[in-house]
């Protein structure tokens, strides 16, 4: 399973805000069957994540594997970089030049040069699952099924007001990694989350409380593996996810979407709420018969895309 990015040069791409790049590096990594000899399943990172979805150091190695929910022995398993996520010798030199529509389209130039004619499922978390829908509003046919998880086709003003927030740390903080992660950790999780977890507890050794030293250990953990510059990209494609911005109707772009949708909501998510996922479901069930809403009941919040494997697989088990 362990192989390293490929990296592929994509030529004069001019971003939505009218910025334009020579030349921008855009690497994948292909786990599974190889391509084009089974069905493709595309998945897009999150925040932090990066083509590794699985092996030593794979974030998504209880969902995706041999045998597993998604079965590396059945499909062939694409994932592509976010150009800055660090994961890569990507350089971008102005995060703010980008959106998630931009990535989006970077990715379906990857999957055009790939030669792939339509992937099976493209699925992803959080600003992953972001990008999954700006894909398919700028290439309809481009997949049998579409799996947003623990996200929706824009970002809301409360997530706005968080992610600029983590951009004010990340610009301001003597430890922006640390600091940031620590204030993105209380967005992941719930009150109850962490009253089930820590119970008031303390960490007699560093003399304070057990959640205390959790978020710091979270924050220089991230700060061990992270770039800043990756942080601050990844944080303003969280915020530009809006399928419907300078472009038609919500109606119009999603009426053309020929996937299955599923979408997979969480009901304790504090980003992405499970009403405004249910608002999405109920808006395109008025024109479409091709559109499920499925929840995933956890007191993790948002962090329950990457913690709750079991009802995952039960909620995923039939389109793979
Ligand atoms: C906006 C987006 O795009 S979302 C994507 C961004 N989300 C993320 O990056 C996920 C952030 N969350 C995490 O990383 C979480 O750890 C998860 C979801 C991966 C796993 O959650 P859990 O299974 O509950 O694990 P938990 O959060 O307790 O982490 C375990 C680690 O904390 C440490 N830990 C647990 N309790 C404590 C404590 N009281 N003090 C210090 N460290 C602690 C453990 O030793 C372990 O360390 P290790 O990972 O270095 O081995």
């Amino acid at each position: 399973m362990e192989n390293k990015p490929t990296s592929i040069t994509l030529q004069n791409f001019t971003t939505e805000s009218g910025v334009f790049y020579a030349a921008l590096n855009l690497s994948f990594q292909v786990f599974g069957l190889e391509l084009h000899t089974a069905p493709i399943v595309l998945v897009n990172h999150a925040l932090t994540g990066n083509s590794q979805v699985v092996g030593s150091t794979g974030w998504w190695n209880d969902l995706i594997g041999a045998n597993k929910t998604i079965d590396t022995t059945k499909y062939t398993i694409l994932a592509f970089n976010v150009p800055g996520n660090g994961f890569d010798d990507a350089i971008i030199e102005n995060y703010l030049d980008f959106t998630t529509r931009d990535i989006a389209r970077i990715f379906i130039e990857g999957i055009n040069f790939l030669e792939i004619k339509k992937t099976y499922a493209v699925i992803g978390g959080s600003v992953g699952g972001g990008i999954a829908w700006e894909m398919v509003a700028l290439e309809p046919k481009i997949t049998q099924h579409l799996i947003p998880i623990a996200t929706d086709w824009k970002s809301t003003d409360w997530l706005i007001a968080n992610c600029f927030l983590q951009e004010q740390i990340l610009n301001n903080s003597s430890k922006p990694i640390e600091d940031a992660r620590t204030h993105a950790m209380l967005c992941y999780r719930t009150p109850e989350s962490f009253a089930s977890k820590f119970q008031r507890t303390t960490n007699e050794e560093l003399a304070i409380f057990n959640v205390e030293s959790w978020l710091l250990h979270h924050g220089e953990k991230l700060q061990k593996r992270f770039q800043i510059s990756s942080y601050k990209m990844m944080n303003q494609l969280l915020k530009t996810i809006d399928i419907t911005r300078n472009r038609d109707s919500f109606e119009e772009i999603t009426s053309k979407i020929e996937a299955d949708i599923h979408i997979i909501g969480i009901n304790s998510d504090l980003f992405f709420t499970a009403n405004e996922n249910i608002a999405t479901y109920e808006e395109l069930k008025k024109y479409k018969n091709n559109v499920t809403y499925q929840e995933i009941v956890s007191i993790h919040g948002h962090d329950a895309f990457l913690i709750e494997y079991k009802q995952l697989h039960n909620l995923l088990q039939d389109i793979f």
